[in-house]
């Protein structure tokens, strides 16, 4: 048994071509939707992350505006241009790359973004929206992988969701969005007892822990769909947070590392900024975009 391959890199170049016909319908009404990516500091992976979001935004008609700042820059700095962004009407989405300088406050920083704004839906007003049902933005990560899993479950109502990791950029929104969808939602941690029977009792597992290769075969229910949501450099090159080899063999669906959750982040990063484009002119929501 092999499980059928999810592939995040078609699904994000179909979920582009869709945008980029919005965009054009956009621009014939004379809005053209922008988006601001502040970068602090020189951090490699960073850099080619903030590189690949400005070309896709740029390809899709969007205007893209990069701010990198050295990773000295005082954080009032960093504030007084947050202010300007959250000022500028041309500005429809503001992204500030995390993570940020020990020196930088990061809460701060990001509930200092005008939260219609707030495109990588990361600030506590776009969080309590989400998590009490109000329109919201909602994180570009845990946005993708449920657009995955409605794509090859339909309903996800009644399955058992596992969750694996608690940040609040991936496993708390994404428990979330399950819930709203009526799954049964358990997120799992580092403390957590039994975590590999926990995990066999999932019909979708969601790993977001950051450990290469974390999630092993004989955790995976037969037939489950699951979700890698790692990128973990190694000397084997990226790898996620399931070992793939094992689990491709149990699973019924599967996400690869790369060209599974990464593109569909940031096909949903322009998705919502497309929608912050739109409610900030007063035009319906664009059609399945949001959750
Ligand atoms: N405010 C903020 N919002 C973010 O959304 C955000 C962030 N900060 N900081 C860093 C992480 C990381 N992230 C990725 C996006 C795309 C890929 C991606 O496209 N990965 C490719 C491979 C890319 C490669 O080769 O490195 C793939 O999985 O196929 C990966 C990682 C967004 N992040």
């Amino acid at each position: 048994m092999s499980a059928t391959l999810i592939d995040g890199k078609a699904f994000a170049a179909g979920l582009r071509t869709r945008i980029a016909t919005e965009v054009a319908a956009m621009k014939a009404q004379g809005i053209t939707p922008g988006l601001a990516v502040v970068l602090v500091g020189e951090d490699p992976a960073s850099q080619v992350y903030v590189r690949s979001k400005g070309k896709q935004t740029l390809e899709v008609g969007m205007n893209s505006y990069e701010h990198k700042l050295p990773a000295e820059t005082p954080e009032a700095d960093l504030l007084a241009l947050i202010e300007r962004l959250n000022a500028d009407p041309a500005v429809n989405g503001i992204l500030v790359q995390l993570p940020l300088p020990a020196h930088m406050d990061e809460e701060a920083v990001i509930n200092a973004i005008l939260p219609e704004k707030d495109v990588d839906g990361f600030t506590v007003l776009n969080v309590g929206r989400l998590a009490t049902g109000q329109k919201a933005m909602v994180p570009c990560t845990p946005l993708g992988c449920l657009m995955m899993l409605r794509e090859h479950l339909g309903s996800l109502s009644g399955k058992n969701a596992v969750v694996i990791g608690r940040s609040n950029i991936v496993g708390k929104p994404m428990a979330q969005l399950l819930l709203r969808d009526s799954a049964t939602v358990t997120i799992a941690h580092s403390r957590t007892q039994d975590l590999p029977g926990l995990c066999r009792t999932a019909d979708i597992l969601v790993a977001a822990v950051g450990r290469a290769n974390f999630v092993k075969g004989d955790w995976v229910k037969p037939g489950a769909t699951v979700i890698d949501v790692g990128i973990n450099r190694t000397d084997d090159g990226l790898v996620g947070d399931v070992d793939f080899a094992e689990a491709e063999q149990v699973a019924g669906a599967i996400t690869p590392v790369p060209g599974g959750v990464g593109p569909m982040t940031i096909a949903c990063l322009l998705a919502n900024t497309l929608t912050a484009t739109a409610r900030a002119n007063g035009l319906p929501d664009p059609e399945g975009l949001t959750p």
